[in-house]
């Protein structure tokens, strides 16, 4: 059985941490990062407003994510293998795959692969304050946050709702713990729901 669930959401609400506390608790689990898809900074443009555009979708390169997956569904066990990812005895049919990131549901080619979708979020105030915080390859700009990075979270989110893409929506103010917790017993009944 493969499953493909998505931890998708905001930036800073907590989505690698969630996918990596999953990761290490699921069978036969994989994580892609959405992250590791961003284009090289000299193909990233420069909007009108001068910064450069790093939170839309033409920055990622999405065909290569999805290559990625389409990897994962053909040879879970050969993709696990090949990613250091070893084969549990309890669970041989088993394979989950995590897609990870700020961008998951507004790319068309992977809207309908997912069997779980999840949405992580957080007050502005309270994503403007982690965000000041991280250290990115490329460290933001002063002015980014709000002039380029909030405004095109709502804008994609718009999207993503106006589209009709059903989500679970995950409250990131919720202690690390508790997020797990809730999504592995909710993954946990997929698997059985579908088994
Ligand atoms: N549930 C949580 N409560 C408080 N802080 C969190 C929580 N989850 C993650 N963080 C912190 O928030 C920041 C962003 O977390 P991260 O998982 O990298 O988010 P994302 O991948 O969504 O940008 C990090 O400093 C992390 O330690
Ligand atoms: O990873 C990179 O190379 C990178 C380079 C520039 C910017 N980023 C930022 O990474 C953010 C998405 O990652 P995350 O973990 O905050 O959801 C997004 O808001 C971008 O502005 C990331
Ligand atoms: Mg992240």
């Amino acid at each position: 059985m493969k499953l493909i669930v998505g931890i998708g959401g905001m930036t800073n609400g907590g989505k690698t941490t969630l996918a990596n506390g999953l990761r290490n608790s699921l069978p036969n689990c994989c994580v892609i990062h959405q992250d590791d898809f961003f284009k090289p900074q000299d193909q990233i443009a420069v909007g009108e407003d001068g910064f450069k555009q790093w939170d839309v979708l033409e920055s990622l390169d999405m065909e290569a994510m999805l290559s990625t997956v389409q990897a994962w569904l053909s040879n879970p066990q050969k993709f696990a293998r090949a990613h250091g990812v070893s084969t549990q005895p309890g669970a041989p049919d088993i394979h989950i795959l995590l897609l990870e990131g700020f961008l998951l549901y507004n790319y068309k080619p992977l809207v309908d692969l997912y069997n779980r979708r999840y949405f992580l979020t957080v007050p502005y105030e309270e994503c403007k304050w982690r965000r000041s915080t991280r250290n990115y390859t490329v460290p933001d700009p002063p002015g980014l946050f709000d002039g380029h990075v909030w405004p095109m979270y709502q804008k994609y989110k718009g999207e993503m709702e106006a589209s009709g893409v059903e989500v679970v929506y995950l409250d990131g103010l919720q202690p690390r713990e508790e997020l797990l917790r809730g999504t592995l017993e909710d993954i946990q009944n997929s698997l059985l729901n579908r088994s």
